[in-house]
């Protein structure tokens, strides 16, 4: 008997499925891969420029996609653009809650403000999208929605806002799975490690210096590509998925099972990693180097 593979370029026809941040990155290339196999991809960010320009390049490449402009802190909104999207194209079948980042900073320099600003942004924005888009739709017809984290299980210097954050999302990742699995409904998340994205250029300072030098902490010796979260995140998305809800998956090329070992770089490897590990760490700490 001939073996059917579900891996077809028609994977995803007929599914509407949102990307949030789709207008650059690792959204913008997840979205042309959504694209690629047939979905119908609905691009959400702040900035209309870049959603315009991601969904005119899927066209050209034969693939459909329309774009909406949402913050996607502000509850209002959430639920105006998703009952826009129900009303405009139909039953939502996937949502990719990618939208987030942060800027770095040593815990002791946050304040309230950007501690809630990278809060709002990479935990509450994600939950209330996830929460309207099964409310309004996913709730009567099952779906998949996959969550973005980021590996800062050991914590990070210099991430601790975001890291808290992601954290929240890792957890509230596998209650909704949990409360929306009667309905069909699985929830997964993807959580990269070092990725070379357009996010990461915006970065600088000590996270900037040290960038080039990331791949040495890395076990697989080179730092990921944003196609590389895109595939992990499809898969997520697609059948071959069915059974998999509440799971996080780590697309880091092992650096998280570092965590323990960052003594051990220190003592062993670049200045500037350590220059690094420096900025972001209190003065009391570096006295007893
Ligand atoms: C081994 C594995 C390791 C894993 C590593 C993971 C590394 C992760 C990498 C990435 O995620 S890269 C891609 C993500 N993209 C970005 O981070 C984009 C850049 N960041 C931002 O645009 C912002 O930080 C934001 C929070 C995502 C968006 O901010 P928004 O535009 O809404 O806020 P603002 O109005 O600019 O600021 C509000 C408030 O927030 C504080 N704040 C914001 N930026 C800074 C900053 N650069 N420095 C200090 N404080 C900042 C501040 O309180 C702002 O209030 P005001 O001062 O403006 O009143
Ligand atoms: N690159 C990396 O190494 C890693 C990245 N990540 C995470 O992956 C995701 C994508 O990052 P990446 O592609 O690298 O970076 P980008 O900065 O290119 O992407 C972030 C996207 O989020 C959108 N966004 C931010 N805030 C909001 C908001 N309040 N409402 C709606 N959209 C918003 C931005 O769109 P707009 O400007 O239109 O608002 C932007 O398109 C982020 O969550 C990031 O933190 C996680 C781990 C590692």
């Amino acid at each position: 008997m001939a073996y059917d593979s579900i891996f077809k370029a028609d994977l995803f026809a007929g599914q509407n499925i949102i990307v949030t941040g789709g207008g650059s990155g690792i959204g913008r290339c997840t979205a042309h891969e959504l694209a690629a196999l047939g979905a119908h991809v609905l691009l959400v960010g702040r900035k209309a420029d870049k959603l315009k320009t991601v969904a005119a390049e899927i066209a050209d490449d034969g693939g459909k996609a329309d774009w909406a402009v949402c913050d996607i802190r502000e509850e209002e909104a959430v639920v105006h653009l998703v009952s826009e999207l129900i009303r405009k194209h139909g039953p939502l079948h996937g949502l990719v809650n990618n939208a987030g980042g942060q800027y770095p900073s040593p815990l002791a320099s946050i304040n309230q403000k950007g501690f809630e600003t990278v809060l709002r942004t990479n935990l509450v924005g994600g939950f209330l999208m996830a929460r309207e888009v099964f409310n309004q739709s996913m709730s009567k017809h099952g779906g998949a929605i996959v969550n973005m984290l980021a590996d800062m299980w050991g914590g990070m210097p210099g991430m601790g806002h975001s890291g808290a954050a992601r954290s929240g999302m890792d957890n509230l990742t596998k209650t909704a799975a949990y409360e929306w699995g009667h309905a069909g409904v699985r929830v997964n998340a993807v959580a990269p490690g070092w990725i070379a994205s357009s996010g990461m250029d915006t970065y600088e300072g000590a996270f900037k210096a040290v960038i080039p030098t990331l791949r040495e902490h890395v076990p697989l010796k080179r730092i990921g590509t944003e196609s590389e979260v895109s595939a992990a995140i499809v898969f997520l998305l697609s059948p071959a998925a069915a059974f998999v809800s509440g799971s996080t998956l780590r697309i880091d090329g092992a650096a998280s099972l570092g965590g323990r070992a960052w003594p051990i770089h220190k003592a062993t490897n670049s200045e500037s990693y350590n220059g690094f590990h420096r900025a972001y760490i209190p003065d009391v700490l570096k006295d007893k180097e």
